[in-house]
């Protein structure tokens, strides 16, 4: 007879999903949390024998996932949702975003459109994201505020703006706000040049030295449109992946977003580096910036993870479409029905993600030792019902509407759908401030 555990949470399920290789779906299961962490996951009955719980939450007709991680953020561009649309990404950017960006980014525009993306990430079953915007010091405070993890990009691009003045500015900034916030347990940091088009041979050398000796992650937008790599070989001769890996920058440690004009070789080239890659197609859909090869990156075994890029190019943080596009899309365009199955879209989703920000010691399956960022979704609905296989209902049948439940690091932080650490009252009275202040300068 085992002694009895006493936890601070059991999450008892008809279903869980791990998304480990190891572990199959569980039916009628609970998880064990304490302290933050998962430290059991056992069949409903042994788990009441076993722990004592403070707190029992019956989810009878849900399953249970690890928290999706969205790979590719500009969290505070949910700001500038529906500005521009209908637009390819260079007049996007130039027209349109730049110039807004240019007129309206501070401090206080960050902190509250970066709250505002909290609150449809966590609404949304989205425990983590890896933001790359300015001001992360305020990006930052948001996701404190909210209790998500996040991955903060100490960017670099070179023009000024509110922000910094010049390349060297935004590293020194960037890196300054990483060692005041080293140990803060759910933020870890990412270089976060902004693209080949707007960075210099010179500051991508330097992000470099200071990436290898820090150990950080390289967060860049890479082969995101045609317009990219024909820039790319009239500035400098080769094509963006090309000059990369001239400068050394190709290696595990590269987060690669986009990757939509992809060559045999430059796959190649990919896969014998490690890289990392960030598939978002909604935004490269919308933007009509391509359709990334991921099949071909998959098949080489090249870690392919998905992001739902910014709200004013998506235009939702939702990581359900992401999957559900990523799946659909692989099968059109290879004309393959089993080209990227429904449990891949959600690996890609899930643990591909952790793993290309280093944190899948930590989160991103649902087992024993890891974080307890578990997502809830609630299958009552009469459009997931009759169930055959609720990883396909996830995938193909569900949307972030069912989301009923998110827990970070242990800490619930949507109750029956209710945020439990963001105001919603207060996101609306922001988001309605700065819907005036971008109109009355359109
Ligand atoms: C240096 S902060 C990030 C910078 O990126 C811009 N941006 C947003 N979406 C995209 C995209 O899809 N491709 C390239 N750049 C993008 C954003 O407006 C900020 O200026
Ligand atoms: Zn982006």
């Amino acid at each position: 007879m085992q002694d009895t555990v006493h936890i601070d949470t059991l999450i008892e399920a008809r279903w869980i999903i791990p998304v480990d290789p190891q572990q199959s779906i569980l039916n009628h299961h609970a998880i064990a949390i304490n302290q933050g962490k998962i430290i059991g996951i056992q069949p409903i009955n042994n788990a009441h024998s076993r722990f004592k719980a403070r707190e029992i939450i019956a989810l009878n007709n849900h399953a249970l996932i690890p928290g999706l991680i969205n790979l590719h953020t500009h969290a505070a561009m949910i700001l500038m949702r529906g500005l521009a649309n209908d637009l390819p990404l260079m007049e996007w950017l130039n027209k349109h975003i730049w110039p807004t960006e240019s007129r309206h980014v501070n401090t206080s525009f960050v902190l509250d459109g970066t709250r505002l993306a909290c609150a449809e990430m966590l609404r949304g079953g989205i425990t983590c994201f890896n933001d790359m915007y300015f001001f992360p010091e305020a990006s930052a405070q948001a996701v404190l505020d909210s209790g998500m993890r996040a991955s903060l990009g100490m960017i670099a691009i070179d023009f000024p703006t509110a922000y910094a003045n010049d390349a060297d500015d935004y590293l020194a900034k960037g890196m300054a706000l990483r060692d005041r916030l080293y140990s803060e347990p759910l933020l870890s940091f990412c270089f976060a040049p902004h693209a080949p088009y707007t960075v210099s041979d010179k500051t991508l050398t330097n992000i470099l030295t200071y990436a290898e000796q820090l150990e950080v992650p390289i967060h860049i937008h890479l082969h995101e449109t045609l317009d990219e790599i024909n820039l790319s070989i009239e500035s400098h001769g080769v094509r963006p992946i090309e000059r990369m890996h001239q400068l050394g920058l190709l290696s595990p440690g590269l987060i690669a977003v986009h990757m939509v004009h992809l060559t045999d070789n430059e796959i190649r080239l990919i896969k014998q580096h490690g890289c990392h890659t960030v598939h978002c197609p909604s935004s490269n859909l919308k933007l009509a910036s391509g359709f990334a090869p991921v099949t071909s990156l998959l098949d080489n075994n090249i870690n392919v993870g998905l992001g739902t890029d910014s709200a004013a190019s998506n235009n939702r943080l939702d990581m359900f479409e992401e999957m559900r596009l990523a799946a659909l899309l692989a099968k059109a365009s290879t004309n393959q029905a089993d080209a990227l199955p429904a449990h891949q879209a959600l690996e890609m989703a899930t643990i591909n993600n952790a793993r290309a920000l280093g944190i899948d010691e930590i989160t991103g399956t649902l087992a024993s030792g890891k974080a307890a960022d578990i997502t809830a979704i609630d299958f009552s609905d009469l459009h997931l019902s009759p169930c055959y296989d609720p990883v396909s209902h996830l995938v193909y049948a569900a949307g972030r509407e069912q989301v009923s439940h998110v827990w970070v690091n242990g800490k619930m932080l949507l109750e029956d759908k209710k945020l439990t650490t963001l105001d919603s009252t207060q996101l609306h009275n922001r988001a309605a401030y700065w819907e005036e202040c971008i109109k009355s300068t359109a």
